[in-house]
């Protein structure tokens, strides 16, 4: 392992990684091999999952083509260097900020959406230009064995490398040194990847889990509200990240709600679920156990029906749900929805808010205000107001958690400058030497008086405003050169 990632860091210390042009180049080929390989790609997510080869397609290989095409488009850009403001003392200088790739970064990705997961942070790494290492979940093995087939063939072998295995496998990777480590996976192991990371002084970005919240306000159409619920709850079998977790709303509403997501159930996946080829099964035996044992003591309005043999297990609603049991004290990562009643908006915004932050929030209603106000008085990683899911898919906004369900960003420039440092870049002349007089010893008050107008003055920025201070600033030099300070 250690000679692995050796390897990578001096593939990176080639520099090669660097030029736009060869970042430009990687990205396309990345593009061609989700292109000319969609067929196996998607026959690998299928046979994870038990998903259509239609929804792998949309759940997960747009959003990585979205991707790439859009650092394509922006990445000329973003890695030039940005001047930044200047202050008197350093207006006849050159100021500013350089993009740089941080180095060799470590990406470990989650089995739920096995493919976009690791390609999108990976996008990021080389928009950046930095060398990879990539560990795909081992529990969607078929995805992380056509990944570590695929990417040799189209990219750098020596800078993007995939390294599949288990816990003792990642275990053995996380003693190494990486500049970055960019994990998505549950909570638990992210505190094991920080205190790994720790170790190095290695920063890390950390895509966790939660229980995302969704509340319903009397004032809305629940027949739209429970079709976008319906949609985003039992998509990928409810192993989504930002799947609405629960339901809050008022106990009048609740029946409607049952009524209403069971019959779009019926209208999206048909009398016979399993049949449904856009309805997927849980990845594995331990999952499909721990989700049953969710439903133990809990009033199922609809659902409940399983089958251990194809871990299938429907979409389940659940009512009158006390906060106290186990399907209220983890996420359920599932297709099951627990419906917690509240008396009404204040009592919905402090059920969340004595909760760990959540990775998403939901708000159903007519009234505008009534969204914003959910939005000013809890915090999330993110929200969609009438919707759910959707605020994922554009990728100008930062995708990540806060609080237990993570720290940093990624998607679109948010994964750039993720993976990048920005270095602050001053180059000064070695002339003017008598304006350098007021910092250097000894020091004297009148010295401080004009670090203090150079320094500390806030002035308006417009050109005429700086023409003066232009000018103020050679007279000093002037003064303090003629030795008058
Ligand atoms: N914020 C986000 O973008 C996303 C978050 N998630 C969260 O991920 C969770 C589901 O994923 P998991 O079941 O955790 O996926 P997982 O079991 O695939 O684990 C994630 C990664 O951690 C590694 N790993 C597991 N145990 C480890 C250990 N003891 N030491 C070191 N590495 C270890 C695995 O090899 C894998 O690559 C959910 O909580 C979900 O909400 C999932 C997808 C997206
Ligand atoms: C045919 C129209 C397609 C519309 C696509 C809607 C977007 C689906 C987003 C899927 C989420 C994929 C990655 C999420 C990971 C996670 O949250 O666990």
């Amino acid at each position: 392992m250690e000679r692995e990632v050796q390897r990578v860091r001096q593939a990176f210390l080639s520099g090669r990684s660097r030029p736009l042009r060869f970042r430009l180049q990687q990205l396309e080929a990345l593009r061609r091999m989700v292109q000319e390989r969609e067929k196996d790609i998607l026959a690998a997510i299928a046979a994870d999952l038990c998903k259509s080869e239609l929804n792998a397609y949309s759940q997960e290989v747009i959003t990585v083509l979205g991707e790439i095409d859009f650092m394509l488009e922006n990445l000329p850009e973003w890695v030039t260097a940005k001047p930044v403001k200047k202050n008197l003392l350093t207006m006849m200088d050159e100021a500013y900020i350089q993009p740089q790739p941080l180095g060799v970064v470590l990406i470990i990705g989650a089995w739920n959406y096995p493919f976009v997961l690791i390609i999108q942070p990976l996008i990021g790494a080389i928009a950046a230009g930095n060398a990879v290492i990539i560990k795909p979940s081992e529990l969607s093995e078929n995805t992380a064995k056509i990944v570590a087939k695929l990417l040799p063939q189209y990219l750098d072998q020596d800078l993007y490398v995939v390294i599949n295995g288990g816990v003792e496998e990642t275990t053995e990777l996380l003693k190494q040194r990486f500049d970055h480590i960019f994990y998505t996976g549950n909570t638990a192991v992210g505190k094991i990847v920080m205190e790994a990371a720790a170790k190095h002084l290695t920063p890390v970005t950390l895509e966790l889990g939660g229980k995302s919240p969704c509340y319903i306000d009397k004032d809305c159409d629940l027949d739209i509200v429970c079709r976008r619920i319906t949609w985003g709850k039992y998509m990928n079998c409810g192993q989504t990240c930002i799947a609405p977790d629960y339901i809050l709303c008022e106990a009048s509403l609740q029946s409607q709600i049952v009524w209403k997501i069971k019959e779009t159930v019926k209208e999206f996946y048909g009398e016979n679920i399993k049949e449904s080829p856009d309805y997927e099964r849980i990845i594995n035996l331990r999952h499909f156990k721990r989700i049953l044992s969710l439903l133990e003591g809990q009033k199922i309005a609809f659902g409940g029906e399983t089958d251990e043999a194809t871990r299938y297990i429907a979409p389940t609603v659940l009512t009158d749900v006390d906060p106290k049991t186990k399907v209220m004290q983890e996420e359920i990562f599932g297709p099951v929805l627990p419906i917690v009643p509240v008396k009404n908006v204040d009592e919905a915004i402090d059920f969340i808010n004595e909760r760990e932050k959540p990775l998403a929030l939901y708000v159903f209603s007519h009234n505008h205000k009534l969204i914003k106000r959910m939005i000013d008085e809890t915090s999330s990683g993110g929200v969609t107001g009438n919707d759910v899911i959707m605020h994922f898919t554009l990728n100008s906004f930062p995708f990540g958690g806060v609080g237990s369900s993570g720290m940093g960003a990624y998607h679109g420039k948010h994964s750039f400058d993720t993976f990048s440092h920005q270095r602050p870049c001053l180059l000064k002349s070695l002339k003017r030497e008598g304006a350098n007089k007021l910092r250097y010893p000894p020091n004297s008050q009148s010295k401080v008086d004009w670090g203090k107008f150079f320094l500390l003055k806030r002035f308006n920025k417009e050109k005429l405003g700086l023409l003066v201070l232009t000018f103020l600033g050679i007279v000093a030099a002037v003064l303090v050169k003629a030795g008058y300070y």
